[in-house]
Parts: C-alpha cells; structure tokens; sequence
C-alpha cells in the first residue's frame, strides 16, 4: 500500500502537473487552501508580530523637487520586511519557503525551458490601507533572472469592497483579470513582461508574502 511518503509527493506531483500546465495555458494560477487554515493563521500570526516589533521598512520616498522644493512623494506605499526564515518567530514563514521550495523544485522537472536553481529571500509585504497602492507594473521586465513569482496571501474575509484587488493583465492583454488576495491562497506567475500587475488602492491592512524563483 501507499506509505505517508509517497501520499505526500503525488500530492506534490498532482499539484506541480496543474500549476505547469496552467502556468503554460494562462500564465497565472492560484491554489487555494494551499497549507490550510491552522497554518495559514500561524503564519498570519507570525507576519503581525513583525508588524509590531517594527520589521518593516517604510515605502520608498522619492523627493519630487518640481522647482527645487523638497516635496515628499511616496511612489509607492507598502511597507516590507525581508526574512529569510531563520528569524526568531518565523518558523512558520520558514515552513511556508520549504513547502513553495518543494513544489517549485517538482514544477521544476516538468518544465523544461527554465532550470530554477534559487530563490530570493521572503519578502513579507503590508499595505496599510487608507488607499495604499501599488501602480501597474512588470516584476523583472528586463531579465535579471527572476522567472516566477508566487505570492502568499493572509487576509482572512477579505471582501472586494475593502479593494486592495490584485489586477493583472496576462500577455499584456487589457482584459484584466482580478485576484482576491485571500488567506491561504498562492498564487504564480512569470515574473517577465507577459504580465503587468498592480494593486488596487487597499482600504484596511492586507498582507501577503512573496518569493520569486530564479532560472
Ligand atoms: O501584493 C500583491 O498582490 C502584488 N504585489 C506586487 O505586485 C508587488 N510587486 N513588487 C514589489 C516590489 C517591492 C515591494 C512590494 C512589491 C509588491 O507588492
Ligand atoms: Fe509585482
């Protein structure tokens, strides 16, 4: 019969395969229920007791001097922290890279045209609400080896009205396609030009994290 070990990697093969072969039709996919609610709140947990002890940056601030003056302009408005899971109270962020390791490395074998060898660190990423947003833009638009994306969302009952929709634009079409950042769901995309994104002005706190992989 089957032991625990090989239940546990054909439901990595099982997910691999749709995630390669969605990757491949649409350019995106999302996998909900994707650790399940206890871990997904303990990560949540996790990701707001760096809130708290200050372990986020702020966003960027660029000075807009139009005349000389030194006005203070926020480009962009989420504040981040990046972890790379050996951080006291992280282990289960640290749990959440080993698992999206795992699966990357099994869509790795089925998808022939990149080699992913390494990830960048996790980077834990809050948009306070009031209308913070992130503008329309490319992940790695022009070829400094990030080829997938995948974020992690943690907002549990997160609803349309509270905005803070991720809108992405697949084969840079301008039919757009909404993505409710809800907790426990991962999603993946190629990271390059095939899909413009941005995040719709958010009016409470969401927080998501991203890892992206390296061919
Ligand atoms: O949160 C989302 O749904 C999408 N989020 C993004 O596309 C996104 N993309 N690139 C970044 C670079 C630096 C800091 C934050 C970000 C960022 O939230
Ligand atoms: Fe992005």
């Amino acid at each position: 019969g089957y032991t625990q070990i090989d239940l546990l990697q054909n439901r990595f093969y099982e997910r691999a395969k749709y995630v390669v072969d969605t990757l491949r039709k649409q350019g995106y996919c999302y996998l909900d229920d994707f650790h399940g609610e206890v871990t997904a709140l303990s990560i949540l947990s996790e990701v707001k007791n760096l809130h708290q002890r200050e372990k986020f940056t702020d966003g960027e601030l660029v000075s807009s001097n139009g005349n000389g003056s030194m006005l203070n302009k926020k480009i962009r408005d989420d504040k981040i922290a990046w972890i790379d899971g050996k951080e006291e109270n992280c282990q289960t962020i640290s749990h959440h890279m080993t698992t999206v390791n795992t699966l990357i490395r099994y869509c790795n074998g089925l998808i022939d045209e990149y080699d992913i060898e390494h990830r960048t660190k996790a980077m834990v990423a809050c948009y306070p609400g009031q209308g913070t947003c992130y503008k329309r833009h490319v992940d790695n638009p022009n070829k400094d080896g990030r080829c997938i994306t995948t974020l992690y969302y943690l907002n549990p009952g997160w609803t349309e009205e509270k905005g803070g929709m991720l809108k992405l634009y697949p084969g840079g079409s301008e039919e757009a396609v909404k993505i409710l950042p809800r907790l426990d769901r991962l999603l993946l995309f190629w990271s390059d030009r095939r899909n413009p994104h941005e995040v719709e002005p958010s009016h409470d706190v969401r927080y998501a994290i991203t890892l992206w992989y390296f061919d």
